[in-house]
Order: structure tokens, then sequence, then C-alpha cells
């Protein structure tokens, strides 16, 4: 038997998904029509011994529950949202929760960052894991980055016969490898000795400084506490994949991932994309996603890669490229909408053009992942980014927003460019 910990954080993480995550926390922001950590479920669904599901992470029960209760009710697998009373880093939330997951002994479990988005291939790397179950304790799945944009993840080091990890650094500072950590992991119950020893070590150190000590004995990063370590001692592995994967930092890595979980859609759930009775309301370029609910007028002119939430109402002649559109939202005859997101219950008029700029990996660069740049600048400028309206904006009719951020409930008056609005 197997179980799954999907890790969230809380809501002082994902600062760099602002202003979409103001209304709704980032885990379930919608991404090719399901909210990110649902895709995370389904890849977990996909492994039959995998018995119950944990999400894990510091936001208030109130905001993720009913997400949770949805998710028992679509899928026939036991789902629990545990809360962290504080941040207790990657690895101090399993051991605080170890009782829960060791319910039942299971062979092993899978770790997933709720913040990444993947072709995930659980179960190769379950497989990969259980054929050296007598000695490996972590199995980490790892893709191949550039050389420099490494530097942003944790690197790996391989012995090239046995995949032992040898070496493992957490965003080093300069060049090690760049194999990196993609934080998908297959963990055997006997991690727990191991957190534990760190848990007890770092208590005393804490005890020893009066209480001085800078973070709480209880917050024990995965990464740096127990790969690091782990590294070299014969239990630790990896499992490299080519596969599509990608981090969901940054607004723009959204666009991204609902790109190329549209695309997977293709082959494993086909019944998700426009075709059949939407086709016929619209012209379609695919891959697209409208949710049943929203009402599409026949000469709009839709995809490639755009998600439509429910309720959305779009008028004649829109055409939409490369974009979200949320819930409730209302774009208005003749507008374009390109590589943006529009928010929920937002409203675009007439003959407006909103139009962002993507930040899609370098295609020439082999490997080069997304860039997950900062809003600004060293000169303190707005990097160029897609464009995103929070919720409930208000765009006027015959007006041009480029490369913007528009935070919630804001109602413009004229054309924006390269700005945020708040
Ligand atoms: N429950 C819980 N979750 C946490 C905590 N801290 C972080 N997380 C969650 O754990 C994941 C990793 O978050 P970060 O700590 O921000 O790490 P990172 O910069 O994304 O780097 C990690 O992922 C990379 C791949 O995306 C790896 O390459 C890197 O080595 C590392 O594992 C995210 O989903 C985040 O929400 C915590 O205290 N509690």
């Amino acid at each position: 038997m197997l179980k799954a910990v999907i890790l969230i954080g809380g809501p002082q993480k994902g600062t760099r998904f602002r202003p979409l995550s103001l209304d709704i926390p980032k885990p379930l922001f919608p991404v090719a029509g399901l909210p990110i950590i649902q895709h995370h479920i389904e890849a977990c669904l996909s492994v039959k011994e995998l018995k119950e599901i944990f999400i894990i992470g510091f936001y208030p029960v109130t905001q993720i529950q009913q997400f949770v209760n949805d998710m028992q009710l679509q899928y026939d697998i036991p789902i629990k949202y545990l809360q962290e009373f504080t941040a207790l880093g990657t690895a101090g939330c399993l051991f605080h929760f170890r009782d829960q997951i060791r319910l039942g002994s299971p062979d092993a479990f899978f770790v997933m960052n709720g913040d990444v988005c993947a072709d995930f291939c659980l179960n190769d790397l379950y497989q990969f894991h259980k054929d050296r179950s007598a000695e490996a304790f972590i199995t980490i799945m790892s893709t191949e980055a550039t050389k420099q944009q490494s530097l942003n993840y944790g690197c790996l080091v391989l012995d090239k016969k046995s995949n032992e990890v040898t070496h493992y650094v957490e965003k080093p500072s300069s060049y090690v490898s760049t194999l990196i950590n993609c934080g998908v992991y297959v963990f055997s119950l006997k991690i727990f000795n191991i957190i534990g020893e760190t848990f007890m070590s770092k208590q005393e150190d804490y005890y020893k400084s009066n209480g001085n000590g800078s973070k709480d004995a209880g917050y024990i990063q995965l990464e740096r506490d127990i790969l690091t370590p782990l590294a070299g001692t014969g239990k630790l592995f990896a499992f490299p994949v080519s596969n599509w994967w990608s981090q969901l930092k940054t607004a723009s890595s959204a666009i991204y991932a609902n790109r190329h979980y549209l695309e997977l859609y293709r082959t494993k759930y086909p019944e998700r994309l426009a075709g059949g009775r939407q086709s016929e309301q619209c012209k379609i370029i695919p891959d697209v996603h409208i949710d049943d609910s929203a009402q599409i007028h026949p000469t709009a002119v839709i995809g490639p890669n755009v998600s439509i939430g429910p309720g959305v109402i779009i008028g004649a002649g829109v055409r939409i490229r490369e974009s979200i559109i949320l819930d409730a939202a209302v774009i208005e005859e003749r507008s374009l909408i390109l590589h943006s997101i529009i928010g929920r219950n937002s409203k675009v008029g007439k003959w407006a053009r909103v139009e962002g700029t993507p930040c899609d990996p370098d295609p020439n660069k082999p490997f080069a992942k997304m860039e997950n740049p900062r809003l600004f600048n060293i000169d303190g400028r707005l990097n160029p980014s897609i464009t995103i309206l929070g919720c409930s904006v208000s765009v006027p009719s015959e007006t041009i927003l480029l490369n913007s951020i528009v935070l919630p409930n804001k109602e413009l008056s004229k054309s924006i460019k390269n700005e945020i609005i708040l």
C-alpha cells in the first residue's frame, strides 16, 4: 500500500503569484480548468496501490476544506488536509504528521511539492524506488536544466551506474550539476528515523542556546537538513526523467502550465478539450478547455492554449489566445485577449485589447526551464510579463492594456502600458 503527501505551504508563500493568490490560495488556482493540486491528485490516482492522500500546509482549514470535500466526492480515495500550526519546513511538517502517514504501514509514500506541474510519472518513479527498496530511503525525481538555471534548484551529482546521489546542494551559488531536483519524491518509512535524529539534534541546539536559536526547533528543511547529509551515504537515489516538468511560481508560469496540461489532455482526458458541442458554438483552435456553463458567441475565435472557466460570457467576434479566463468574467464583443489572465468577475468592455508578453523557456537552449523573474528589474521597472487582471476589475471599452497588472476591484478609466495599478 502507498500514500501521498502534497506540500502546499501557506499564505506567506507564493508571493510571486500575486495578485492571483489574493482571493484564492495559490494551490487552488485553476490551470487547464482544474485547481493546480488537482493535477497532483489525478497523478496519484494513476498509481493503483495508492490508498490515501494528505495535503499538508499552513493555510487556514476554511480555505482548503471545501476543495478537499469536493475531491472526496469526485474521486474514490480518502483525502485529508493536515494544517500545520506554523510553517514547519518541508521535512518538519512530514515529521509532525508522521503518525497519520505511517498508519497502516504503507510500503512507501510519495511527497510532491504543490507548486510544480508536470507529466508526473509516479508509477515509474515508484518502480525505480521499489527496485532499490533495500537501500533507498528517498528517490528524487530529477530532470536536466541549463547550467545557469540549475542554480535556482536543488542540484544532484549521481553515480552513473547506480543512480545513487553522491552529492546534493540546494540552490548552489556556483555550478554543481545540471541535474535538478523536481520536488517529487518517494520516501521509505525509514526516513522518519533520520528526520527524528535531525529534530532531536535541533532541539538540543535550541536548548543549549538558551532558547535563542534562530529557527523554531521543529523547523526542518528537507533539502538542506535531510537530502544534503543523506547524499553519499548510499540511501539517496535519483530517477532522471525527460517528461515535461516546470515550477509554478509566477503568474506567467500558469499560462505555460496551462498550455502543457491542455496538451496532456489530448491523450489522457480528450473529453476535457473543447470539441463537439463547443466547437459548434464558435471557432476553436486547439488546445482549448471551456467549462460547460460558459456562454461563447458563435463568432468568437478561441485558442490555442486557452482555458475558460465556469459562467464566463464571451461576446461576438472576441479573439482569445494563450490565456486563462476565470469564473464569471465577461469579455464583450470584438475584444482581443492575448497572453493574459482575466480574474473572476472581471469585465472587459467592447473593442478592448488586453495583451501581455510570454515568458516561455528559451526554445534555442536545450533543457531550458521557465524563468521566474521578480516583478521589477534592478532599475525598478516592471519586467515585461503577461497581463493580469485581479478579480472584479473593469476595463472600459476601446482601451488597450499592455504588460500590466491590475489589482482586484479596480475600475480602469484609460489605457495602460507596463504599469501596476494598485
Ligand atoms: N506544508 C509545508 N509546505 C511547505 C513549507 N515550506 C515550503 N512548502 C512547500 O514546499 C514546496 C517547495 O517550496 P520552497 O520551499 O519554496 O522550495 P522551492 O524554492 O520551490 O525549491 C524546491 O523545489 C524545487 C523544484 O521546484 C527543487 O529544485 C528544490 O530543490 C526544492 O525542493 C512548495 O510547494 C511550498 O508550498 C512548509 O513549511 N510546510
